[in-house]
């Protein structure tokens, strides 16, 4: 399914954050939102998986307004990582996990052999396995950034959203979650500050600065050295990664944009 975001505008107590916002996330493709810090990469995730609505503008999933559909259906279609991973449920990990199975049940009804194997197949993908008597608040992080993932893919959705999904995770973890991510052939919304995890796992990126995109396309074509001093006031060569091929981002440590002779 796609997800198209239509002259979106998005404010918080009457102040504009985001405005005529228009992106693509097409069938089964990686669609990366790259941009500094503020510059609205989460509030516009968070009106695609309706945790705000928009103030202007739609999100339509293959042309129907989200808005439109009711929670269950919604949640049946489109699965979201948010960046507020909460911490306090007095739950297991496995019992975490089966939430995401919660827009297939009736009231009251329990769980299946089906919820039962999806479940533990979401556990696996993570590595979370041993992990699922485990009570969920007792994890680190990176732990439970995994079993919320695992919660994700056990919703069994069309559509992925997921806001900066390698936060806490150390780098086998983030590899693996970009690989998993890769494999799973769904319509993926991701927001990363890793822009070299960007450019290997998106098969298109669109760059946000402050409320608005600036940039659409290919990793290749969006992440040249102008842009990235442009948008995120940095000194960087984009040169092509010895092992993959992909765009390879070499930050220059030593000097910000600003400071560079031009
Ligand atoms: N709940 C909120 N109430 C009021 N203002 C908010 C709220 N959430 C975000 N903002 C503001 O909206 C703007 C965009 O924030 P947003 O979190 O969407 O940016 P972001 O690109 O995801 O940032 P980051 O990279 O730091 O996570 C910022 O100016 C932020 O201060």
């Amino acid at each position: 399914m796609r997800i198209e975001v239509d002259g979106l505008r998005v404010a918080y107590d009457g102040r504009t954050v985001v405005a005529g916002v228009n992106l693509l996330a097409a069938p089964g493709e990686i669609t990366g939102l790259i941009g500094p810090n503020g510059s609205g990469k989460s509030s516009v995730l968070r009106t695609v998986y309706r945790h705000l609505r928009p103030a202007a503008g739609r999100v339509l999933l293959d042309g129907t307004d989200l808005a439109a559909l009711a929670p269950a259906r919604a949640a049946r279609h489109v699965a979201a990582l948010p960046q507020e991973r909460g911490g306090d449920f007095e739950l297991t990990v496995r019992e975490v996990v089966a939430m995401g199975r919660t827009p297939y049940k009736r009231a009251f009804a329990g769980e299946d052999e089906k919820d039962r194997r999806i479940v533990a197949d979401a556990l696996e993908r993570v590595g979370m396995t041993r992990y699922g008597g485990r009570r969920f608040s007792a994890l680190s992080g990176g732990e439970r950034q995994r079993v919320l993932l695992a919660r994700t893919l056990a919703q069994d959705p069309d559509v992925l959203v997921l806001d900066e999904p390698t936060n806490h995770l150390d780098v086998r973890h983030q590899v693996e979650l970009l690989a998993l991510l890769r494999a799973q052939h769904r319509t993926t919304l991701v927001s990363l500050h890793d822009l070299n995890a960007a450019a290997s796992v998106c098969d298109r990126l669109h760059v946000l600065h402050a409320g608005e995109v600036v940039a659409s396309g290919t990793p290749l074509e969006v992440l040249t050295p102008h842009l990235l001093a442009e948008v995120f006031g940095v000194r960087a060569a984009v040169i092509e990664h010895p092992l993959t091929g992909d765009p390879l981002i070499a930050f220059d440590h030593t000097a910000t944009a600003a400071e560079t002779p031009s």
